[in-house]
């Protein structure tokens, strides 16, 4: 560890004093407010540029502009001629980057060659109209003017990993811990704050309250076995959470080396824990990570993904299916989110307009190794741009209707009780093939999501009402269904080119119904008195039960829907997926 005298003789040395350009003495980072109200950081380029634009009042207002300012950054690119150089300094704060010219005369020649790709600096200088195109101001580093050029770190040209050159996702994964200084790594970092300010500002308008719930879990609320467990280093872990949902009075006491006194996992999602909150502040949700121990290397699958989950109480049951209202309130969350950062103005081309930079700089963005072609890419930012563009509800079937098209397109044999059709839905005039046929009672496959939601419908569309057998215990068992042809109040969204985005449903609050479902689970078995590791569940419908409802939404799925991006894992600053996780 170094001493404070030692790390101020590091700075000192290779830092501040030594660097100025201008050697009329110490640049100040900034001035202190003298109490706590006046306190502010200092612009970023971003808080800059917009006031240089629009000349509104910002953090530091037009007083900016011909002022002497102080910006820091890292370089990304710079051209040095013989008078001047010209420089584009990043901070992240936004996509564009704040040119700055550097008045050579006077300038010391050793500091401009240190200033290369990646080098952390302080500039002084004048924020001024930019004459030149593509920005509309620029900072003139000026020495005569009481500019100032400081080297904060150098960044050794040879040898650093973010070369200007387009490098590949592989490449970048391999270097996680460098690429968020890329293009669309920030971009993308940036549209994850973007949209979760967005969900936010939507939730609260509509009067949810966020709430914060347990990553540590007993339960596997999805029940299909991809959970972590959790276990002190060094010491063994337990097997599987059915061993603690099925854990009853007669149970063996729990083992000493269990930390919790129980097994415990990284939940799969936050739903089950979301219901309890729901039965009291009515609307609640949460943005958190959740845990998936799925061995699929898929461009869609992640072991650590964010997922957007809504739970509400007071569900009412109106006109049509009684999923109808859960989907109504996922349309329109999406809709007011995501709509308005895809509007264009129709005068330029449509990347370019794209009303958020960071949505525009991702759709733009490919490499050779690209699997979408750019006309590829274009043709579906024209689909998801037409999907927020239309004014009607997206279409919505049930899994039989669904099943039904399905079947139809494949020139397969109408299933006895499959036909209900779906107006305007016509059958193609070449058979499809698909490698799973479509059947009553089988999951859809993701080729068959993605005729419908492609080929079909060519626009998100939701899919409701699956059999009871493919879905979790905790959905509403709709009326008028027998056997085997029971199903559930559920929706799943798939949209164009990701699949399966949203998954929501009534959840059963029947006591009675709740219960038979959790013994079909194998959650608890059909003797009273065997539930106890699920009675907090069961009490939250004996006590004052109300219909309510739910979904969770993928957010790195989100973000690669309304960003163009190709996999999952360009969607989350730091991805794990099996066999791989750096840092
Ligand atoms: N909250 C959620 O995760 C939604 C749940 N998986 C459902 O489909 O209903």
């Amino acid at each position: 560890m170094l001493t404070a005298r030692q790390i101020f003789t590091r700075t000192s040395r290779g830092g501040l004093n030594r660097n100025i350009a201008n050697g009329s003495g110490s640049v100040k980072p900034r001035t202190y407010a003298t109490s706590p109200k006046e306190f502010k950081l200092s612009p970023t380029i971003k808080q800059l540029l917009d006031v240089g634009a629009s000349g509104q009042a910002g953090p530091s207002s037009k007083a900016a502009e011909e002022t002497t300012t102080t910006v820091c950054g890292w370089i990304k690119s710079i051209r040095k001629q013989k008078n001047v150089a010209f420089a584009v300094l990043t901070d992240g704060s936004e996509d564009r980057g704040l040119q700055a010219v550097l008045l050579r005369e006077g300038a010391e020649d050793g500091i401009l060659r240190r200033l290369t790709n990646g080098t952390a600096v302080q500039l002084r200088g004048k924020l001024v109209e930019s004459p030149g195109k593509g920005q509309s101001h620029e900072l003139v580093v000026d020495e005569k003017e009481a500019g100032a050029i400081v080297v904060l770190g150098e960044c050794d040209p040879e040898s650093y990993p973010i070369q200007k050159k387009t490098l590949t996702p592989e490449y970048l994964r391999d270097h996680t811990h460098l690429r968020a200084r890329t293009t669309q790594i920030a971009s993308m970092l940036r549209l994850r704050h973007t949209l979760n300010r967005r969900l936010s500002a939507w939730m609260d308008g509509e009067g949810f309250t966020s709430v914060q719930t347990p990553v540590v879990t007993g339960n596997d609320a999805e029940g299909a076995g991809e959970v972590f467990s959790v276990s002190v280093a060094g010491q063994s872990s337990p097997s599987s959470p059915s061993s603690s949902t099925t854990q009853s009075s007669e149970a063996a006491p729990p083992e000493p080396e269990e930390f919790f006194g129980r097994p415990a996992f990284l939940t799969v999602s936050h739903q089950l824990h979301l219901e309890a909150f729901a039965t009291a502040l009515s609307r609640v949700w949460t943005l958190s990570p959740c845990f998936r121990a799925e061995p699929s290397l898929t461009r869609r699958h992640l072991a650590e993904f964010w997922m957007l989950e809504a739970e509400w109480a007071f569900t009412h049951v109106g006109e049509g299916r009684p999923v109808d209202g859960v989907c109504n309130v996922v349309e329109a969350m999406l809709r007011g989110v995501v709509g308005p950062l895809l509007q264009v103005s129709s005068s330029s081309t449509p990347q370019e307009a794209l009303a958020d930079p960071d949505v525009a700089a991702l759709w733009s963005y490919t490499t050779p190794s690209a699997l979408t072609s750019p006309e590829q890419k274009k043709k579906e930012m024209e689909v998801l741009r037409r999907a927020f563009a239309s004014e009607k509800w997206w279409p919505r079937l049930s899994y039989t209707q669904a099943v039904a098209i399905l079947r139809r397109a494949a020139r397969l044999p109408a299933e006895e009780e499959g036909e209900i059709p779906v107006e305007g839905v016509e059958t193609p005039k070449k058979r499809v093939k698909f490698e799973f046929e479509p059947r009553w009672g089988a999951q859809l496959q993701a080729e068959h999501e993605k005729y419908l939601a492609e080929v079909v419908f060519g626009s998100p569309v939701f899919v409701c009402d699956y059999p009871r057998t493919l879905k979790p215990f905790y959905m509403k068992v709709n009326e008028g269904g027998v056997g085997e042809r029971e199903t559930v109040a559920c929706f799943d969204l798939l949209v164009p080119y990701i699949g399966e985005l949203v998954g929501g449903s009534v959840r059963e609050e029947r006591v009675e119904v709740l219960r038979e479902s959790m013994v079909r689970a194998g959650l608890v078995g059909a003797e009273e008195g065997s539930d106890e590791a699920w009675q907090w569940y069961l009490d939250l419908r004996q006590y004052g039960g109300a219909p309510h409802a739910g979904f969770g939404m993928g957010f790195e799925r989100l973000v690669a829907w309304v960003g163009g991006v190709e996999n999952v894992r360009e969607c989350v600053g730091m991805p794990r997926w099996a066999g791989r996780m750096l840092l």
